[in-house]
Order: structure tokens, then C-alpha cells, then sequence
């Protein structure tokens, strides 16, 4: 276990908070000392959200569509004026739809590209140029997928996918010289609210092409996010680490 005050003092803003993963993320930051801010389209999912969050620490959410950049850099103005800083930002918000390929419509392939990719980029400059560029510090985790051997059945995130782990790269280096971190975190199948969104006969038999047998869970992920936003990380940078059971190594997800 880490210790209780492993992100003592920090402010952290986690997109897509109010369920799933961001919801572990934000509580697994709460429950070590950070003071969190969840931000995602639909305010009702986020006030039910605070209401189990806020008894673990000092948290708040702004209703942000991260591919608004009107939106976000209302939310930058928000958080300079509320906490006045920001230390790490965590770019979970996200997701897609199931498809082959063939059969994407060019506005279902911007949506996807346009949230997982512009979305997630929209926000990390934003925030840089706010707040960690000018701290000359700063901390940022990119959530993206398991996209090792490509991304059949989901070509668009696994573009989009692929995008921000490259960003991730590139950003490491050119923002270096500030003091900023920043990694991706790649999940397999983690058991969230996010897999209601696909039909239950995608779902049956799952975990038999998982090395580990099983899904993940929620907390796992935000473990690792946890691990990556501390100190305990602070000479990891540009990486992105896969948490997903082995199967990025064996296994098929969806049968083509
Ligand atoms: C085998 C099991 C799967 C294991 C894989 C596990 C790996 C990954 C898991 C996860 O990521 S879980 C998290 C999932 N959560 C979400 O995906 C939630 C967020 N998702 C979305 O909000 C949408 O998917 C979205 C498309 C990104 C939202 O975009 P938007 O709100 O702008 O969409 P629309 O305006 O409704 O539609 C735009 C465009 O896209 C087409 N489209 C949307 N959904 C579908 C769909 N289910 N099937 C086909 N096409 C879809 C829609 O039709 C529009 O195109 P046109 O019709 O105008 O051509
Ligand atoms: N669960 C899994 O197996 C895996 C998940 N992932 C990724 O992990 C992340 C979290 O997924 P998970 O918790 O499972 O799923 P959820 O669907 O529960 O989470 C997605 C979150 O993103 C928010 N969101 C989506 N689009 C936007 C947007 N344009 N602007 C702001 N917020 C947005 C949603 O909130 P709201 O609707 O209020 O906007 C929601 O809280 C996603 O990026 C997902 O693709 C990756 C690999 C595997």
C-alpha cells in the first residue's frame, strides 16, 4: 500500500471522473492527500459522483466536453481562480463505439478521432500553458488502450489511440526542460461501466483470451495512475505501461 500522504498537497483534475475508471482514479487520489476536480459532459453523472467522492477528501467537478476548447479553457480559468494551480492532470475521458472498419461513417470516424485524440490533446496543451509550463511543473496521465497489436474491431480509437501515445513521446521531450511528466496508461478489459455500452454477446467468454483469466479491475488502473503521478515515478517519463493481464502478448479480443 502506498502511504496515506502520497499526493499530499497536489491538485489533480481528472476528465470522465464521474464513473468508471476517472471515479477510481479521482477516489484513489482522494484517499492519498490530492485535492481532485472531475470534469465530463453530463452533470448529473457528476453530482452523483461528488456525492460518494467528496467523503473521502476535498473534490468538485466542472462540466467540460473536452473537445470544446471554448469550454476548456473556461475550465483552466475556473481552476486558476478556485485552487490556483494545478499539479497533475489525468486524461481519461474517452471511448468509441464497435465496428469493422468497413462500415465507419465518416462522422462516426471524427467523433472517435475527435474525442479520444483532439479531445485529449485540446486539454494537455490547454493545461500545460496554464499551469505547468509557467510552475515549471507539472505531471500528466494519458489513458488510452490496448492497442499493442493494432485494434481490430475499433480501428478509429486504436488511431486515435495511437496518436496520443505518440503525443505522450514527443511531449516528454519538448516539455522537459519545464519539469513535466508525462505517460500513458494502456488497459486490457477492466470490469467498468464502460463495457455496458457493448452488446453482452461481445462480452460472453472474455477472459478465457486474457493470459491472467480474468478482467481487470477499476482499481488497478488507478493504482498504476496513482504510482505514475508521484514521486515514486518522478524519472518516468514518456512511457507507456500496459495493464492488461498479458493480453496484449496472446489472445483475441474480438473474433474477425
Ligand atoms: C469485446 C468487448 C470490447 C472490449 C474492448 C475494451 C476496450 C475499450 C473499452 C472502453 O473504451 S470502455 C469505455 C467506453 N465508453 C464509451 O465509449 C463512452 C463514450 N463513447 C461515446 O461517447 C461515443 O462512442 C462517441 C461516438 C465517441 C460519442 O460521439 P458523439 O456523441 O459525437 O456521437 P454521435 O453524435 O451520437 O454520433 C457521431 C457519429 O458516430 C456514429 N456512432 C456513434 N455511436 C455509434 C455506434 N454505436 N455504432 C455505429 N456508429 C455510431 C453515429 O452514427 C454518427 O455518425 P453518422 O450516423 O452521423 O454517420
Ligand atoms: N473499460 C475498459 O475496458 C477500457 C477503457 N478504456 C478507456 O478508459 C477510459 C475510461 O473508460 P471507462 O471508465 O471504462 O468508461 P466510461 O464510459 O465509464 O467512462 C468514459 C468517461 O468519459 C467521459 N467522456 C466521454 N466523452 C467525453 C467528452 N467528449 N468530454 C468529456 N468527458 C467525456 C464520460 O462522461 P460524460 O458522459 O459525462 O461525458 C465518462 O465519464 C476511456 O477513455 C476508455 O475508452 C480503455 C481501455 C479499456
Amino acid at each position: 500500500m502506498f502511504s496515506k500522504e502520497l499526493l499530499k498537497d497536489q491538485t489533480i483534475l481528472v476528465t470522465g471522473g464521474g464513473s468508471g475508471i476517472g471515479k477510481a482514479i479521482a477516489k484513489a487520489c482522494l484517499q492519498h492527500g490530492a485535492q481532485v476536480i472531475i470534469a465530463s459532459r453530463k452533470e448529473e453523472k457528476l453530482q452523483t459522483a461528488l456525492e460518494e467522492l467528496q467523503t473521502y477528501g476535498q473534490c468538485r467537478y466542472i462540466v467540460c466536453d473536452i473537445r470544446e476548447p471554448e469550454m476548456i479553457s473556461k475550465l483552466a480559468t475556473d481552476i486558476k481562480e478556485q485552487e490556483g494551480k494545478l499539479d497533475i492532470l489525468v486524461n481519461n475521458a474517452g471511448g468509441q463505439f464497435p465496428s469493422r472498419a468497413e462500415d465507419i461513417s465518416n462522422n462516426g470516424w471524427n467523433a472517435v478521432i475527435n474525442n479520444n485524440l483532439n479531445g485529449t490533446w485540446l486539454m494537455t496543451q490547454t493545461l500545460a500553458k496554464t499551469f505547468f509550463i509557467p510552475q515549471k511543473q507539472g505531471n500528466v496521465v494519458n489513458i488510452i488502450a490496448n492497442i499493442f497489436r493494432g485494434f481490430p474491431g475499433m480501428v478509429h480509437t486504436g488511431a486515435a489511440r495511437a496518436g496520443v501515445e505518440n503525443m505522450t513521446k514527443t511531449l516528454a521531450v519538448e516539455w522537459s526542460p519545464y519539469n513535466i511528466r508525462l505517460n500513458a496508461v494502456a488497459p486490457g478489459i477492466i470490469k467498468s461501466t464502460g463495457l455496458e455500452q457493448y452488446p453482452p454477446e461481445m462480452l460472453k467468454g472474455l477472459s478465457d483470451n486474457i493470459p491472467m483469466k480474468r478482467l481487470g479491475t477499476t482499481e488497478e488502473v488507478a493504482n498504476l495512475c496513482l504510482f505514475l503521478g508521484s514521486p515514486l515515478a518522478a524519472y518516468i517519463t514518456g512511457e507507456t505501461i500496459y495493464i492488461d493481464g498479458g493480453q496484449r502478448l496472446w489472445g483475441d479480443v474480438f473474433k474477425i
